[in-house]
């Protein structure tokens, strides 16, 4: 498959976080996902898309270091994944496709208050920029609410304000959205376009990633598209159609 490039509108910009894969294969489960992947991701805004299955929670987590590569390299903000393990949770936020992988902590409070305490912050200090983001995303008051009895989109609020309390550089984001009302989409989406840090985000919803600087498109562990947004997500949409009509006219 020859990947079709599309260039992007804005200038790479190289102070942003940055990521790059060099030549890098995994495997999952003894099945090849990636083999021989390079990306080099300086922009401020990276969308993901492509089938179900495709790679993009899996380059997802080969950037916030969850995942190793087998061979090859992944740099995050100049810093070698399988070197600099235990430093990536402090750079790169992850939100998780499955809320239920990330929430570990029983209140909303002391899951915000995390990242913040795993950097040194004191306790006080922690809690307090808990709070205020809890507060400035309308949910002053749920620090001392139970995680376990939020809703599935109020969990995935309070995941993604998880992932921004550390201040990382790079927030990645697996299907943030999904159980999110629209407000608070809208709302969210806006204000992460507003942060100073840069965004790969992986989701089924093509309208989200209309704003972006890229979309790469990921087939079966190859980029199939990669470039302009426009052009990125109608080339996506025109294979999406083309499946669903040769799944249509199956017996
Ligand atoms: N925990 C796992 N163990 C083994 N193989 C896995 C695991 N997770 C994913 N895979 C495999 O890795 C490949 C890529 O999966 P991945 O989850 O990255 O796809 P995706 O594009 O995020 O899909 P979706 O849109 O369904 O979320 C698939 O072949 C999948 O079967």
């Amino acid at each position: 498959m020859i990947a079709m490039t599309f260039p992007v509108a804005s200038a790479p910009d190289m102070s942003a976080a940055g990521a790059r894969l060099d030549g890098v294969r995994l495997s999952r489960a003894g099945r090849v996902v990636f083999e021989g992947l390079d990306l080099v991701l300086p922009e401020r805004r990276i969308g993901l898309v492509g089938d179900n299955g495709s790679g993009k929670s899996t380059l997802l987590r080969l950037l916030n270091g969850l995942l190793l590569p087998d061979a090859g390299t992944v740099e995050v903000c100049g810093l070698e994944t399988r070197a600099h393990r235990r430093a990536l949770p402090g750079l790169a936020g992850f939100v998780f496709q499955n809320v239920d992988h990330q929430i570990i902590f029983p209140t909303v409070g002391e899951e915000i208050a995390f990242g913040p305490l795993e950097q040194g912050m004191g306790k006080a200090g922690a809690h307090a920029r808990a709070n205020h983001l809890l507060a400035a995303h309308g949910c002053a008051g749920w620090e001392g609410r139970a995680v376990e009895e939020l809703s599935e989109g109020q969990k995935q609020l309070v995941c993604i304000l998880a992932a921004l309390a550390g201040g990382p550089r790079l927030l990645l984001l697996d299907e943030p959205f999904a159980s999110l009302d629209l407000p608070t989409r809208l709302f969210l989406s806006e204000r992460l376009a507003g942060l100073d840090l840069q965004v790969v985000m992986a989701t089924h919803d093509l309208h989200l990633l209309e704003g972006f600087d890229r979309v790469i498109w990921l087939d079966r562990g190859r980029i199939a598209a990669d470039g302009a947004p426009g052009a990125v997500l109608a080339a996506y949409a025109d294979h999406a159609r083309a499946k669903a009509a040769a799944q249509g006219s199956l017996p």
